[in-house]
């Protein structure tokens, strides 16, 4: 059995906790029945002895399949990962989505996405990454009587994601830490007129509205400053055609959408002033996790 999952940007400026899309870098596991339990990993923290030893994946599956099955089984799993950890671009959540995902399919036990949506929550109380992951395309989505809340829409082939991924990890739960306790009433209205105007931007193809309705208040710049050369990256893009720029999840991706045609524009710009940083221009995915048995 074959399971991918999609990276993701989640906040889009604005939207803190509520808006995410999916882009199409992939993490991928084959899982094979086998006499004992094996790993193999390649790609993202192929070197990272903490991903062979303790992975979330695996416990996380192992949970799952415990209590859907009663025998015990071993299996080989094959980790092709594309998506950077720790730098903003969901890698937690396409874990998440696809450990219980895949212990369902291995079962031969059918789960609904709205479903697999909800008990992704137990892992991650945040819905903005966890929602385009399972579902793909832009998403605005919130938490409410422990369910997810959600619309989605597919992205246009005309546009391109360009990412720029630096080399340092930021941890989400740490970075979580550091925002304000409190906001004042000029910051909250900001925040709130500009997500709605973001979303209607969104829902309505609206493209030239982006670089307006992406500022935020509420956290990108208390983020950003541990990293001060990002305002640098975000400046630079929007100078060299993209639409929008914001800081991906809680960084350290500084996440920008351009029409196809400036996209190459965009990413040489990028990768001449940044040639310490990755710069990826990508589709955006409409699908979501995707099984094959
Ligand atoms: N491919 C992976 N395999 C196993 N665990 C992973 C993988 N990718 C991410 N993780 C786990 O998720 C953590 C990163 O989560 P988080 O700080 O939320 O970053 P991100 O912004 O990428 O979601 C890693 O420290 C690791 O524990
Ligand atoms: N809304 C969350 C999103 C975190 O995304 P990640 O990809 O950095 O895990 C936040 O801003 O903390």
């Amino acid at each position: 059995m074959r399971i991918s999952v999609p990276a993701t940007s989640a906040n889009l400026g604005p939207g803190f906790d509520c808006l995410g899309l999916a882009v199409s870098l992939k993490n991928q596991v084959v899982i094979r029945p086998s006499k004992f339990h094996s790993v193999s990993l390649k790609g993202e923290g192929a070197n990272n002895p903490a991903l062979k030893d303790n992975n979330m994946f695996i416990s996380i599956f192992n949970d799952f399949y415990h209590n859907l099955s009663n025998k015990k089984r071993f299996f080989r799993f094959e980790f092709f990962n594309e998506i950077p950890l720790s730098r903003g671009l969901g890698s937690s959540s396409a874990v998440i989505v696809s450990a219980i995902a895949s212990a369902y399919a291995i079962e031969g036990i059918e789960l609904e996405r709205d479903k697999l949506l909800n008990l992704a929550l137990a892992y991650e109380s945040h819905p903005d990454n966890i929602t385009p992951a399972v579902m793909g395309g832009f998403n605005v989505a919130t938490v409410q009587d422990n369910e997810v809340k959600y619309i989605n829409k597919h992205m246009p082939r005309s546009l391109k994601a360009v990412i720029v991924v630096p080399n340092r990890p930021i941890s989400t739960q740490l970075s979580r830490k550091t925002l304000p306790f409190k906001y004042s009433k000029e910051d909250t209205v900001f925040n709130i007129s500009h997500s709605s105007l973001l979303t209607a931007a969104f829902m309505s193809e609206n493209w030239e509205m982006l670089k307006y309705a992406s500022q935020d208040m509420v956290h990108q710049k208390y983020r950003m400053k541990h990293m001060p050369e990002l305002f640098d990256v975000q400046k630079t893009a929007l100078k060299n055609g993209a639409l929008m720029s914001t800081l991906s999840g809680s960084g350290s991706t500084l996440f920008s959408i351009a029409y196809n045609q400036e996209a190459n524009k965009l990413e040489q710009a990028l990768k001449a002033k940044f040639p310490h940083f990755r710069v990826f221009t990508l589709d955006f995915d409409n699908q979501g996790v995707k099984i094959e048995i």
